[in-house]
């Protein structure tokens, strides 16, 4: 067992493999689940991949990284991040060190209540309909629960009927009955669709309508998890401006987006920016979450901001995420992607609420890093520093070139393509008269 402690200062300055033994002693990894994190020959195979999804003709690597300082719940978290875009990591562990300044976060979630929807057509007499439908609960339930005997032992299953009517659609009126399913560890897609196919031809014989579509809702509004942080306004007093003005800053910026949804869609890809690594690292199903929050965003009828941002009687930074978080530690691909499991086991969670709980306050830590950059110095200079180095390699820079590239852009201020493949040229042919000269020398 190692140290625990997820407040690791200059981690970025180590190299892949020194970050590895971090991870290591972190906790108790064992060699296995370090090989898949690491990737390599120990990630997911191709025999592997082809048993999950359809005409598979390889495997595609994204980079995974590990986002630091996390305190959630007085509980120490390293997070595994798997993304594409720059300064994600690195803006996530800068607000979770920020929070860890306030007491670390505070998360908690409901019970992992899922709906399932039958849509029910043609049906004669819908009031009626729904009366029958509600007085049949019971049988209802028990024919649902007994689709997923192990979800029922383990203390889930479905918990309850509800019948909604629609007057106008533009096919007409339908009625349409909500199973309300406790998913326990699993997302619970596959549980759900079951259980709203089982039960379907009883809605029709209890109706007398014709059921046609029974699938999960995706707006999971019964299974939230929340978030809150403190950031101390000392805490985030930088290049002149005092901690009160970055909070000003801050609040401005959250109430942009809560007034504007062209804003509000920016500020919660932020959001989103934490949440969606996390949910590839454990083989989560992200575009389930992401519809998710994007209907919960607009659940008041305008889309706004998913973050609430506040500043307490202290004159501290305050905030709070609540939306949607579907996720599992069992079924999917959970179990399936190696890396996964591995991802799963550096986390420290066995139950889906524990998941759900750090990827909202991920989702939290990623606005926090948006938005004071935005409200202070202006997003390109992290962003575009770490992005530098995409750059670079975009332009052909290799190995070691990569880092005098990148390094050469930030400092002129000038991250672009174009400069990029200059500056190569320059370096490449610095360097080879430099190798002719040594050639030379060595010759004589
Ligand atoms: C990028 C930073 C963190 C740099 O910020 P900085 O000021 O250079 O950081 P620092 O040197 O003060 O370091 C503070 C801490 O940040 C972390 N850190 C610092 N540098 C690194 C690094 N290289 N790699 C990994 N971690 C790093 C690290 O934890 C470090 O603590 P330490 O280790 O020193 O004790 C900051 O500028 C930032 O948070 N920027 C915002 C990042 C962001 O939001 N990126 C998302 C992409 S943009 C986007 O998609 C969303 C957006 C913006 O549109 C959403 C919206 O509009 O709301
Ligand atoms: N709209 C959407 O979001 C859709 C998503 N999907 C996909 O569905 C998948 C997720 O479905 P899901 O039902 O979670 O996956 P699975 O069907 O793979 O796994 C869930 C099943 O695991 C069993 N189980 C064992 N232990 C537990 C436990 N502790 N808690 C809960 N269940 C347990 C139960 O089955 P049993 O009772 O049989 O043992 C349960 O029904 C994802 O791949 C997702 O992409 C699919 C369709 C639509």
């Amino acid at each position: 067992m190692g140290t625990r402690n997820s407040r690791i200062s200059g981690f970025y300055q180590l190299s892949p493999n020194e970050r590895l033994e971090v991870v290591r002693s972190f906790d108790g990894l064992n060699d296995e689940d370090l090989r898949q994190l690491h990737g390599g020959n120990g990630a997911l195979t191709v025999e592997r991949a082809d048993k999950m999804i359809e005409n598979v003709i390889g495997t595609f690597n994204l980079p995974l990284g590990i986002a630091t300082n996390f305190l959630i719940n007085g509980r120490d978290v390293l997070i595994p991040m798997v993304v594409e875009e720059p300064s994600i990591v690195a803006g996530a562990s800068y607000a979770a060190k920020l929070v860890r300044d306030g007491g670390g976060f505070q998360a908690s979630s409901t019970p992992p209540l899922m709906i399932g929807q039958v849509q029910l057509v043609h049906v004669a007499d819908p009031h009626r309909a729904r009366h029958d439908i509600l007085a049949q609960r019971e049988a209802i339930l028990a024919l649902a629960n007994r689709q997923s005997s192990s979800l029922v032992a383990l203390g889930g299953g479905a918990r309850d009927v509800e019948v909604r009517f629609f007057e106008t659609s533009p096919m007409g009126p339908m009625l349409v009955v909500h199973l309300i399913i406790d998913c326990r560890d699993a997302m619970g897609a596959n549980a759900i669709n079951t259980m709203a196919e089982a039960v379907a031809p009883l809605l029709e014989e209890i109706s007398g309508g014709k059921a046609y579509l029974r699938i999960l809702s995706n707006l999971s509004d019964r299974r939230l998890a929340r978030a809150r942080a403190i950031v101390p306004a000392k805490s985030l007093a930088r290049d002149g401006l005092s901690g009160e003005e970055v909070v000003e800053g801050i609040l401005w910026a959250y109430a942009f987006a809560a007034v504007d949804p062209y804003r509000a869609t920016t500020h919660n890809k932020g959001v989103l920016n934490g949440i969606d690594p996390v949910l590839i690292a454990t083989g989560n199903d992200w575009r389930a979450v992401e519809a998710g929050a994007h209907a919960y965003a607009a659940r008041n009828g305008q889309y706004t901001s998913l973050t609430h941002w506040e500043r307490d009687a202290q004159g501290n930074l305050v905030g709070t995420l609540e939306m949607p978080l579907a996720v599992g530690v069992v079924g999917g691909a959970t179990k399936v992607h190696p890396a996964a499991q591995a991802a799963l086991k550096l986390l420290g969670v066995t139950h889906a609420h524990e998941l759900a709980e750090i990827c909202v306050c991920a989702g939290l830590a990623s606005n926090l890093a948006a938005m004071r950059a935005l409200a202070t110095e202006g997003i390109q200079r992290g962003h575009m520093s770490l992005h530098a180095r995409q750059i670079a390699m975009a332009a052909g820079a290799q190995g070691a070139e990569v880092d005098t590239i990148a390094a050469r852009m930030v400092q002129e201020r000038r991250i672009k393509l174009a400069h990029a493949e200059a500056l190569l040229a320059e370096l490449r042919a610095q360097n080879a008269g430099t190798a002719a000269a040594h050639a030379l020398a060595t010759t004589m």
